[in-house]
């Protein structure tokens, strides 16, 4: 018998947390985190490099095996959850998104920047046409006001996706602005609306809650935290909230901590903490997934990664951009070398 399920959750460990251990999951790790979360009836779980397919490259880091052969691992794994993969176009090819649908993924997200939803339609076309389930996924949802994200999502919509995301790539919206973003959606939208955190504000939990009150039917979790810069909604955390909020998941608590301690924990290069870097990436708007890739620039120039945060920030730099981090980091070195410091 189907669990009866108030809220689905997308866990996003397996993706998201692929840019937390610079793209190095193995098949056995893949093997063992999707076979636990699949045991404790997570119904989706997302498996693809960090940026998505096609995402291995000089630009977002080098997966260290091939994304291909982790789907086909997870999808040959879970007997009940469904494997989603997510593709931003341009990054990833319609080649890629067939050759994931074979391997057995059943579900797609096409992300694009909050104001760029009109690069998805052919994608979209395709996903459904591959019969898989679509989902819109609007990245950097904090920097666009309100009227643009419905604009955006009403054209996710008018292409086909079957929900679309509210994504708060940065980890910095506050609850109220979560709630403005998913009443309006609701109230224009007549598909799912879903909402994706990074808890690096320490709000990943609040703001999930603040959506599913407003109406968001999907939530993305990462468990134990594994996700980009502070990690995601923590998927055990949520699913015992919600349990006490009387909201089921369908999601087996008990299990869903096993899987995080025994089998989540070891894979983590460090504990999942809101470092200062963490709370930067919140505090100044900046795309989560810079961390590492920040970090790794500031010990190239030996500057304070914090400030190169803060300036990408203020550009207003995005997804795709990676490359801007080294181009600030060597500019602030110089105006330091040039001023003495
Ligand atoms: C490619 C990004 O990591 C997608 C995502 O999870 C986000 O924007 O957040
Ligand atoms: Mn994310």
């Amino acid at each position: 018998m189907e669990e009866k399920r108030d809220v689905i959750l997308t866990e996003v460990a397996l993706r998201d947390g692929s840019h937390a251990i610079r793209h190095q999951f193995t098949v056995e790790q893949v093997t063992q985190v999707a076979k636990g979360l699949d045991e404790a009836n997570v119904p989706y779980i997302e498996v693809s490099h960090g940026d998505g397919l096609g995402g291995s490259s000089l630009q977002y880091g080098f997966s260290r095996t091939n994304e291909m052969e982790l789907i086909e691992a997870a999808a040959a794994t879970v007997k009940q959850a469904k494997i989603s993969v997510l593709l931003i176009p341009g990054i990833g090819t319609k080649q890629e998104l067939k050759h994931a649908a074979q391997l057995g993924a059943k579900m797609v997200r096409v992300a694009t920047h909050v104001t760029e939803a009109d690069v998805a339609p052919q994608h979209i076309a395709l996903a459904k046409d591959l019969g898989l389930e679509t989902v819109g996924f609007l990245m950097m949802s904090h920097m666009a006001p309100t009227e643009k994200l419905v604009e955006q999502a009403k054209l996710m919509e008018s292409y086909g996706a079957d929900s679309v995301y509210v994504v708060d790539s940065a980890g910095t919206l506050l609850p109220h602005e979560v709630k403005e973003r998913i009443r309006a959606l609701r109230q224009s939208l007549s598909i799912d609306i879903g909402f994706h955190a990074h808890n690096n504000l320490s709000l990943a939990v609040a703001n999930s809650i603040t959506a599913i009150e407003e109406g968001a039917r999907r939530i993305d979790g990462s468990i134990r935290c594994l996700g980009a810069g502070a990690g995601n909604t923590q998927t055990e955390v949520l699913v015992a909230v919600l349990d006490r909020l009387g909201i089921q998941t369908g999601v087996d608590l008990y299990k869903m901590m096993d899987v995080a301690e025994e089998i989540v924990a070891p894979i983590l290069e460090k504990p999942q903490e809101i470092t200062k870097d963490g709370l930067v990436l919140g505090y100044a708007g900046v795309y989560s997934s810079f961390l590492l890739h920040a970090q790794a620039a500031a010990r190239k120039f030996g500057i304070d990664s914090r400030d190169i945060l803060v300036e990408l920030g203020k550009m207003k730099v995005v997804g795709g951009q990676e490359d801007m981090i080294l181009d600030v980091a060597a500019e602030l070195a110089k105006k330091l070398q040039t001023a003495g410091l």
